[in-house]
């Protein structure tokens, strides 16, 4: 780190703390992640990047209050807005020498609607464990467009933070100290619902389920072209669990009714991890862990036994390599017009 400024209650942070940014970091998995960090290793130092000021001091101070010696402090990003993503970067490079992990994991499913002839049908279908373990074909979404004519559902969930990575190489690319990044995915990406044609999901009516599988393209080929440079990249899916986004589809009084029907359902998956603490499980087991160990083709899930025992399940990826190739290259040429706009 270079400035004391930064140095939260006016301790410098030493050349060995690890220095650990995470987006999204305010609510549910986010902040379920940094409280387990922090009891994990106290001394790092950690970053929330938000966009609300405001949650953003109040995940703090609950932070604080669990961890009153911890090092936390607060960059205030909108992941969907390009020319804010360039300032919190410029911040960042401002304030840090080096960031040994970047959680991705602000994301948004706005206007979920739930397609109910397909959950029915799905119901006394051989499909249900996996409809109710990937929500596949079950919800719809309403995407809009942002100030740069971009979509918001993949400018918040991809694109925003490919340029936070891009614009931060210089302090996540140290081939003798490897950096990680962990992408907050889901087992809802799918294939079908991406296309490599409109990448950002403009036609169809699925862009949440489309961006995520481009997050997992995205994490394939950043580690075809960053590991040499000490740079790596993991998928991560946190399982179904109980936060705003989720709350956004059903209200919270509906899921407390069927709560017994998802310990249930979780005999038969243990995707169902539910509390945020659960579904950051393999966000903290990904910390820690060495990444030239990691499996670039692998998904890591939050996984909660019948008897709630948490686990990582590692699932091989069903990625089009060439889609990944090609989406990668696409993202550069927009990188290329916002760079100048912005830079
Ligand atoms: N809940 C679930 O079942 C699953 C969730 N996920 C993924 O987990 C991640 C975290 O979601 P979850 O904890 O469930 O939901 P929450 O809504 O609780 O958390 C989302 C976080 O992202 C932040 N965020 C949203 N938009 C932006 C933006 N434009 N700029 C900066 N931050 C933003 C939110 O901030 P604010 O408070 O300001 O809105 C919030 O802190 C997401 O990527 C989601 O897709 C994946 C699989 C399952
Ligand atoms: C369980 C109940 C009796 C009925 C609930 C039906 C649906 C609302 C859910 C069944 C599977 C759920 C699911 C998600 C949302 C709610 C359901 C569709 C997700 C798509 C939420 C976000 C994610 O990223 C996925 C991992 C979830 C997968 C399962």
């Amino acid at each position: 780190m270079k400035e004391a400024a930064w140095s939260v209650k006016g301790r410098w942070t030493d050349a060995e703390r690890k220095v650990v940014m995470v987006t999204g970091a305010n609510s549910g998995i986010g902040l379920a992640l940094c409280t387990r960090l922090l009891a994990r290793e106290p001394s790092l130092h950690l970053c929330l990047a938000c966009r609300s000021t405001v949650r953003a001091e109040g995940a703090r101070r609950e932070l604080l209050a669990a961890h009153p010696g911890a090092d936390v402090a607060l960059l205030r990003v909108d992941v969907s807005d390009v020319e804010s993503v360039y300032r919190a970067a410029q911040q960042i490079k401002q304030r840090y020498t080096r960031l040994d992990y970047l959680y991705l994991n602000a994301g948004i499913m706005p206007n979920p609607r739930i397609n109910w002839s397909a959950y029915f049908s799905g119901l006394f279908s051989r499909n249900v464990v996996r409809m109710f373990s990937t929500g596949e074909g079950l919800l719809t979404q309403e995407d809009s467009v942002n100030e740069d004519g971009l979509q918001h559902v993949f400018t918040t969930n991809v694109f925003g933070h490919f340029i936070l990575i891009r614009q931060l190489e210089d302090l996540l690319c140290h081939p003798d100290t490897p950096s990680q990044l962990v992408w907050t995915s889901s087992s809802n990406a799918r294939a079908s619902a991406f296309n490599a044609s409109d990448p950002q999901h403009k036609k169809g009516c699925e862009p949440y389920s489309s961006s995520k599988y481009a997050v997992d393209l995205l994490s394939v080929v950043l580690n075809q072209q960053y590991n040499e440079k000490g740079l790596y990249s993991s998928v991560v899916c946190p399982g179904l669990v109980m936060t705003n986004m989720t709350y956004n589809i059903l209200p919270a009084f509906f899921w407390t009714l069927i709560l017994p029907i998802m310990w249930l359902i979780r005999m038969f998956t243990n995707t169902y991890t539910l509390s945020p603490k659960n579904g950051a499980e393999a966000l903290v087991w990904l910390f820690g862990k060495k990444p030239v160990s990691l499996d670039p083709l692998v998904k890591y899930k939050s996984s909660t036994s019948g008897m709630g025992k948490n686990y990582v399940q590692a699932d091989k990826m069903n990625v089009n390599l060439e889609d990944a190739e090609r989406f990668f290259e696409y993202l550069i040429k927009l990188e290329a017009e916002m760079n100048e706009k912005y830079k």
